[in-house]
């Protein structure tokens, strides 16, 4: 038995590393710091000697023979220290009044942690998970095991020879655990670690370190590991050695010299100064005096001030690191006096590999694309990475990707490509559901969103290629035209344009949902305004096969209207039946199916005007309310931008609603892409293929008989003035029935002259005007603009002076004439609105008047030189104006 106060244990080398790794885990459960046991350590003896460089000693008569019988782990003979092992706190050290002051503000008695505020509480060394294997490389060290309770904790305890380790049964997180305690440890951040080490190595060191840098990269460890390595006693290069007195005493929170701030409490007044002046005095026993003081960004201008007059100030043994995520927070000053290290986000592949090597230490299974897509999702931040490794780890004994997109709260590639192809699709009701289903229980609106978008800049980047699943391969091919990446590329505007709204408003998943949706409005609209060619290439099947359901048998590819054919008759029925079968609403398709008719169909260039029916104006009204419904389902069916009009059916004579006073439409877009839906109209259609593509407006072509189809359909036919498109519009006569759906084009020179702010841009040059889609010159009367009856006032080399003006924020049109011809007709849209051509200043009525509604009236009346000024004055004078019809658009919603 060796003397009970003075216990020399000579020990080699190697096992002195062991048993200090031992004292290194002595630690305190709930905050990991070794306070708590700090007494083993001051208790240490250090000595150098020749043999074997240091030996250790316990002083203070530590008793042999593990625990005491009163489970006080033998340190009955450390005054002071079984209170502190039951909790109790430590009094402040008179060496360090200034910071104990402040420690002892810190006290709580409910605080199981070590009592002191300013300690390396925030230092993890979980080395416990090492002891056995220790123990098993050295059996000379094995003692007693047994368990006792601290700080209301269950600890287990292992008796190695004079050492008492006890170790947590749990370790608190992974992310503590792996703390990186070595630079060479630190992942991805090898200039600092080297900048660091040079300025320790060459004795360049400065007075102040600012580390600056994304979450989670290592900051605060990295100056953790620069203020030891700066008192690390040990003569290698490889600092801070983790072994020595400094670094024992530094990384188990006892250091008199360095301290880690609480930002909060130096905020007080007066604390930074007292701090300073404590500063300045001489270390207690290390070279340099380190302060830490993480998130400096929330230091108060007054304490940046005291720091700042003072630094010049500071002896050459005072350090401070200051650590804060962004340097745009900081003083100026404070930056340009400080030395910075940016802590850049730590790449995928390190963060990978060192998910990897935890697993691995953790004995943990894991897939390696699990762990990949970890560290994608962690944004740079190994932190992020370990915490979601460390609960995916109680899931399961397999880290494994499934697992992964639960725990995470994100959807897997595969889903958001099915998502994507449905809403790029229109396949409307498919994709509400599933984007439901997935806000529902599975993710965030936002971050939905930004899966989205993120997956969709992988596809345009081209990264997203790889992968063999079915929906993979089943998107790649259906979307990989170069329409298709225009039309993602525009998903991706409607998708950050949702993300702002999404932010302020409290129902994201409908506004998801309703963007979604969007998405496969993307095409016509976009491709409109920028090639109609490639806007014409983008036909989807089944949009086809709808087309010629309707198809007119004259095979006159342009776009025309025809009368509804007799046999068209059962087509109509058909397809009305189709789309009120997918209405969502069971009563609305009972009451449409009951009440209402599809009268007409006429489909040109992607786009479809469908008529209704009713019987009863009421039954009007109530299809109106009910017309985005509608629309979505004739959408669906047809696989095109859909604008329905409801009618009143003509024979119809209720008193006082003789006609429907304002004809109610809407305009869908969809693409012509559709999955779901039986194709047996599309079957049954081309078996009747005889029928009209662009059956006719009845109403119309009564009233308004304009020529024959050129070709040899037989019908009677208005041609619609098809024009090189960018819009089409769709033109209605007084009674509101469509006069014909036309196209303008803007016309560039006259653009300047549009006073800015009015909305309005000019539409068609008389050169686009020529390019009327009319077959034949002498067709030109069959135009669009003939519809508005100005074709019998004007010359037809004067109607091909039309200029178009296009109301750019609603899609209002609005027609005028050059000034040189001989009829000058203004245009009168709104009774607000007057437009002219005529005079070199184009005029426009005052700014703050309300913008065009739906149903802006088009008038035109003659009157040679109408000056602008006056056609606003006389603006009630109906005389000699000439309503022709309402402008509606139809097409494109830009
Ligand atoms: N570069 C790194 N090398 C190794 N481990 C790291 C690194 N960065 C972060 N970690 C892991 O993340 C945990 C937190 O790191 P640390 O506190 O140093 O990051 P930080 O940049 O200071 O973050 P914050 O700005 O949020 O305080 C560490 O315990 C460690 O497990
Ligand atoms: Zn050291």
């Amino acid at each position: 038995m060796m003397d009970g106060r003075r216990h020399s244990v000579d020990i080699p080398i190697s096992k002195t590393l062991v048993a200090l790794r031992r004292v290194r885990s002595l630690r305190d459960p709930s905050t990991n710091s070794m306070s708590k046991f700090s007494a083993l350590v001051d208790s240490l003896n250090w000595e150098t000697n020749s043999s074997n460089g240091i030996s250790l000693r316990f002083v203070n008569g530590f008793q042999e023979g593990g625990p005491d019988n009163n489970g006080l782990l033998g340190l009955e003979n450390f005054p002071g220290q079984r209170e502190e092992l039951y909790g109790g706190l430590r009094k402040p050290d008179p060496n360090t009044s200034l910071l104990a002051n402040e420690e002892s503000n810190a006290i709580d008695h409910n605080d199981r942690g070590c009592g002191i505020r300013c300690c390396w509480s925030r230092t993890p060394r979980f080395r416990e998970s090492n002891l056995l294997s220790d123990v098993e490389d050295n059996p000379l060290l094995l003692g007693e095991v047994g368990e006792t309770i601290l700080s209301g904790q269950k600890w287990s305890w292992k008796c190695f020879n004079n050492e008492i380790t006890p170790y947590s049964e749990s370790p608190r997180s992974l992310s503590q655990k792996f703390r990186p305690k070595a630079f060479n440890e630190l992942v991805g951040q090898n200039v600092v670690a080297r900048s660091l080490l040079g300025a320790i190595s060459r004795g360049r060191i400065t007075s102040f370190y600012l580390f600056h840098g994304p979450r989670g990269t290592g900051k605060t460890s990295a100056s953790r590991i620069f203020a030891a390595a700066l008192n690390c006693l040990s003569l290698e290069e490889h600092r801070p050695c983790g072994l020595c007195r400094e670094c024992v005493l530094f990384f188990s929170g006892r250091s008199r010299d360095s301290k880690e701030i609480d930002t909060v409490r130096i905020n007080q007044t007066g604390r930074m100064r007292s701090l300073i002046k404590h500063a300045i005095g001489r270390p207690v026993s290390s070279r340099f005096k380190v302060f830490i003081i993480d998130e400096c960004h929330l230091l108060r201008g007054e304490t940046w001030a005291t720091v700042l007059n003072s630094l010049d100030d500071l002896p050459q043994h005072v350090v401070f690191i200051m650590i804060t995520p962004s340097l745009d927070k900081l003083p100026r000053s404070a930056v340009s006096r400080s030395q910075r290290y940016h802590f850049p986000k730590i790449k995928d592949a390190d963060i990978a590999s060192k998910l990897g090597r935890i697993c691995v230490e953790e004995c943990l299974e894991f897939d390696q694309v699990a762990l990949d897509f970890i560290a994608a999702k962690s944004n740079g931040s190994l932190r992020d990475a370990e915490m979601m490794l460390d609960q995916l780890s109680l899931l399961g004994k397999r880290i494994t990707m499934s697992m992964t997109y639960e725990l995470i709260g994100i959807v897997s590639d595969d889903e958001l490509l099915d998502l994507l192809d449905l809403a790029l699709s229109s396949d409307t009701s498919n994709t509400v559901r599933r984007a439901r289903e997935l806000m529902r229980s599975r993710i965030d609106p936002m971050q939905l969103i930004s899966q989205l978008a993120n997956l969709i800049m992988d596809i345009l980047a081209g990264k997203c290629q790889e992968g063999t699943s079915e929906v993979r391969r089943n998107f790649f091919e259906g979307h990989t035209s170069e329409v298709d990446l225009q039309k993602l590329s525009h998903a991706l505007k409607i998708l950050s344009e949702t993300e702002k709204q999404l932010r302020a408003s409290k129902n994201q998943t409908t506004w998801l949902t309703v963007a979604l949706l969007q998405l496969s409005s993307v095409e016509s609209s976009f491709l409109d305004a920028n090639d109609s060619r490639a806007f014409l290439r983008t036909e989807h099947p089944r949009g086809e096969n709808v087309k010629r359901l309707v198809t007119c048998a004259c095979d006159n590819n342009k776009p025309h209207i025809c009368e509804v054919q007799e046999d068209c008759k059962g087509q109509l029925e058909f397809l009305w039946k189709q789309a009120t079968e997918i209405c969502q609403s069971s009563s609305l398709k009972n009451f449409l199916r009951k009440q209402g008719k599809l009268s007409s169909v006429i489909v040109s260039q992607g786009m479809a005007v469908a008529e209704l029916e009713f019987q009863h104006p009421d039954y009007v009204s109530k299809a109106e309310k009910s017309w985005k419904l509608i629309a979505s389902s004739l959408q669906s069916i047809l696989g095109c931008n859909v604008e329905i009009r409801i009618n009143l059916a003509p024979c119809t004579s209720v008193k006082g609603y003789a006609k429907v006073k304002k004809p109610s439409f809407s305009f869908f877009s969809c693409s012509r892409r559709m999955r779901l839906k039986s194709h047996s109209t599309s079957e049954h259609g081309s078996d009747q293929s005889d029928c009209s593509d662009f059956t006719s407006e009845k109403a119309m072509i009564r009233d308004k008989t304009i020529g024959t189809c050129s070709s040899d359909c037989g019908s009677q036919v208005s041609h619609v003035c098809y024009l090189r498109t960018e819009a089409a519009r769709t033109l209605r006569n007084r009674e509101g029935n469509v006069l014909g759906i036309g196209t303008i084009t803007p016309h560039r020179p006259f653009q300047d002259e549009i006073p800015k702010g009015t909305g309005f841009e000019v539409g068609s040059s008389k050169e686009e005007q020529s390019s009327c889609g009319c077959q034949e010159p002498e067709n030109q009367p069959n135009c669009l603009f003939n519809t508005f009856g100005l074709h019998k006032k004007l010359r037809s080399s004067e109607a091909s002076q039309m200029t178009c003006l296009r109301y750019q924020a609603q899609n209002k049109l609005a027609l005028s004439v050059p000034k040189n011809t001989s009829f000058e007709p203004y245009f009168w849209a709104n009774d607000r609105y007057a437009f002219s051509s005529s005079s070199n200043n184009f005029n426009s009525c005052p700014r703050d008047e309300d913008g065009l509604r739906e149903d802006s009236k088009v008038h035109c009346w003659g009157a040679p030189t109408f000056p602008l000024k006056k056609a606003w004055q006389s603006r009630h004078r109906r005389e000699g104006s000439n309503l022709v019809g309402w402008v509606l658009p139809c097409g494109a919603t830009k």
